[in-house]
């Protein structure tokens, strides 16, 4: 039962759009909100509905007539009266947040320390616990993120933006923009491609649910022949030549000399199998110690190949070769593309002529990082327009402060821009040597408990280490490299966290992470930036570049506390505190700042 006046108007208008459409009613909500203007007032939701005489009761998010609702914010009204998010459960209005009424801000977020003025309900979407795949955010977009989704779909665009500045939710935006508008991805479909099948895993259905039919691949499985992802090169030098623009080349040769060329993978076992044939066809492109890099014996058959993300890639460009023309799309939207190798833009730009790329240079965690975005979008036929988002929605506050010096000029990600102060400062937990995996699943166990996702973040040779540590431990954990992000704890090597996003993330040795390279310490960047309210550092090794003023002192063996007085005084709060295991201390800081950061946010109110 409804009892606030616009909770009852906006039932009323919801019961009218479920009466309209009867049993076709999908299982969503029908509404997510209202504007008002000069034009009258209009409820806004995924779909369109109309009533008997055409006259609509509902418009859809990407119909003109909604975009007031998207352009319109509390610092700029641009004419609208009342832009109001409307929450609905099962079929009942529960709740009504209005950014602007009455011309003017309303249910905003206080503009403190210059913080950027946000409607409240966009801050309490960046409170709900994480599930394991992208939350919603239709009815919060904001207009610097819708202008970006109704771009033409017509050439490349390139959509930049530091880590969690909401590239992904624009992407799938904007891919559902482009199948409700653009004539090309009408009739030839959308791609969308995301680098890991952890990404994959995380995007979900978001797309079906935004009432898009596209094929979402991830770049192993773009490939269409028989061939499947069974290896990953553990030497970086293998899969940066792999994925080289110079490999064109070669493959082109490869397929020039061959007699009966046969398969791709035929072809690409003989170049891997035969130093001779490689020398003769790369002397002048490749060095020798390149070439060396791509030896391989060949296994018994091509389906013991232990083929990697980058063999696929050229055994694509190799079908292309042979005359196999791969399908043609509309559009691609390429997530987290900074991580595209030169084979690999090739590889997508012979699916289509129109993309859209969206990363951050400064995420780079693929074998080759870019210098500029010019020199990825050479791989493709048009002209490159760029635009940049910049509001901060994931990562929070101390977590940017310490995650930006990791990167030469501290990176893009604007402290003054993040919406989230999170949990405060990052903890930092020196353990006994060999102890950092243990403790650190534990704690995230104990983080867990409070109804976090927690994500376990390790150096990428350590990651089969901990795998079975956790299988001989009884230790339930996800395997996120699998894509498993459903289980409450997930298990991660730092290359493969691009894109994804925990409540809490546990890093696990960092020097190991970082490793004093260019690479390691982007690693390392993206790996911290994945966390909506904490971050926690387990080490028994120094501490890497950009830390090592955390560095505490050596875990004592001796609880002396043990001996002293049961605590009894608020004040011997802090020694019982002491006392506690090093997870459960853990549990208790995030509950305490927790009820801390809700009592501050009460006082404001
Ligand atoms: N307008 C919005 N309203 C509510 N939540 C939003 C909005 N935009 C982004 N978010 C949330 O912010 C978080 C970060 O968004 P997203 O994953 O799209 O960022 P990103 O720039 O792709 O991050 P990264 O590249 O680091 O993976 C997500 O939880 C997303 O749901």
């Amino acid at each position: 039962m409804t009892t606030h006046p616009a909770l009852d108007d906006e039932q009323q208008r919801l019961d009218r759009s479920y009466a309209v459409l009867g049993d076709d009613a999908p299982d969503r909500p029908l509404i997510f909100g209202r504007v008002d203007d000069a034009g009258g007032s209009r409820y806004v939701g995924r779909l369109e509905v109309r009533d008997d005489s055409g006259d609509p009761v509902v418009i859809a998010w990407h119909s003109p007539e909604a975009g007031a609702f998207y352009q319109a914010c509390a610092t700029d009204p641009a004419g609208v009266t009342l832009k109001r998010v409307v929450t609905v459960s099962g079929r009942q209005v529960i709740a009504v947040h209005d950014e602007i009424a009455g011309g003017a801000p309303a249910d905003v977020s206080p503009g403190r320390d210059n913080r950027p003025v946000v409607g409240k309900v966009v801050v309490a979407a960046l409170e709900q616990f994480r599930t394991g795949t992208i939350a919603e955010a239709t009815a919060t977009l904001r207009p610097e993120q819708y202008r970006i989704v109704r771009e033409a779909g017509d050439g490349v665009l390139v959509v930049r933006g530091g880590p969690g500045t909401g590239k992904t939710i624009t992407a799938l935006h904007r891919a559902a923009w482009l199948a409700a508008h653009d004539d090309g991805v009408r009739s030839a479909g959308l791609l969308l491609v995301v680098p890991t099948p952890a990404l994959r895993s995380y995007i979900g259905d978001a797309l079906p649910c935004l009432g898009v039919d596209a094929l979402t691949a991830d770049i192993a499985s773009l490939y269409g022949g028989p061939a499947r992802r069974r290896g990953r090169d553990t030497k970086a030098e293998a899969a940066r030549v792999k994925g080289s623009a110079v490999m064109a080349m070669v493959l082109r040769r490869l397929v020039e000399s061959a007699g009966d060329p046969g398969t791709p993978e035929d072809l690409l076992r003989q170049l891997y199998g035969d130093p001779s044939l490689l020398e003769r066809l790369a002397d002048d492109l490749l060095k020798v110690g390149q070439r060396d890099v791509l030896y391989r014996e060949p296994a018994a058959s091509a389906d013991d190949e232990p083929w990697t993300v980058d063999d696929l890639v050229l055994l694509d460009e190799l079908s292309h070769l042979l005359g196999h023309a791969p399908p043609r799309y509309g559009h691609a939207v390429v997530d987290e593309a900074q991580n595209l190798s030169p084979m690999q833009a090739r590889a997508i730009a012979r699916r289509c002529r129109n993309v859209t790329l969206v990363g951050d240079l400064e995420c780079s965690t693929g074998p080759g990082k870019h210098d500029s975005w010019s020199e990825l979008t050479s791989y493709f036929a048009s002209e490159a327009r760029e635009a940049t988002l910049s509001l901060g929605y994931r990562v929070p506050r101390p977590v940017v402060e310490l995650s930006r010096r990791q990167l030469p000029d501290g990176g893009t990600l604007d402290l003054a821009q993040s919406l989230r102060d999170g949990l405060g400062t990052p903890l930092v937990r020196r353990v006994d040597p060999g102890d950092a995996v243990a403790v650190a699943i534990s704690a995230g166990e104990a983080a867990a408990g409070t109804g976090f996702k927690v994500g376990v973040v390790v150096a990428p040779a350590r990651y089969d280490e901990v795998l079975r540590y956790c299988c001989s431990a009884g230790i339930k954990a996800g395997d996120g490299r699998d894509g498993d992000l459903a289980q409450p704890v997930t298990l991660l090597p730092a290359d493969q966290v691009s894109g994804l996003e925990f409540d809490a993330v546990a890093l696990v040795e960092p020097a190991e992470i970082g490793d004093d390279t260019e690479l390691g310490r982007r690693l390392l960047y993206v790996a911290m930036t994945r966390c909506t309210q904490s971050l926690a550092v387990f080490h028994s090794a120094p501490l890497p570049a950009g830390m090592e003023h955390l560095e505490g002192p050596a875990p004592s063996r001796e609880p002396e506390v043990e001996h002293r007085p049961r605590p009894a005084r608020t004040e011997d709060l802090v020694d019982l505190f002491k006392l506690l295991r090093d997870d459960d201390r853990m549990l208790v800081e995030v509950m305490i700042r927790r009820l801390l950061r809700d009592s501050l946010e009460r006082d404001e109110d």
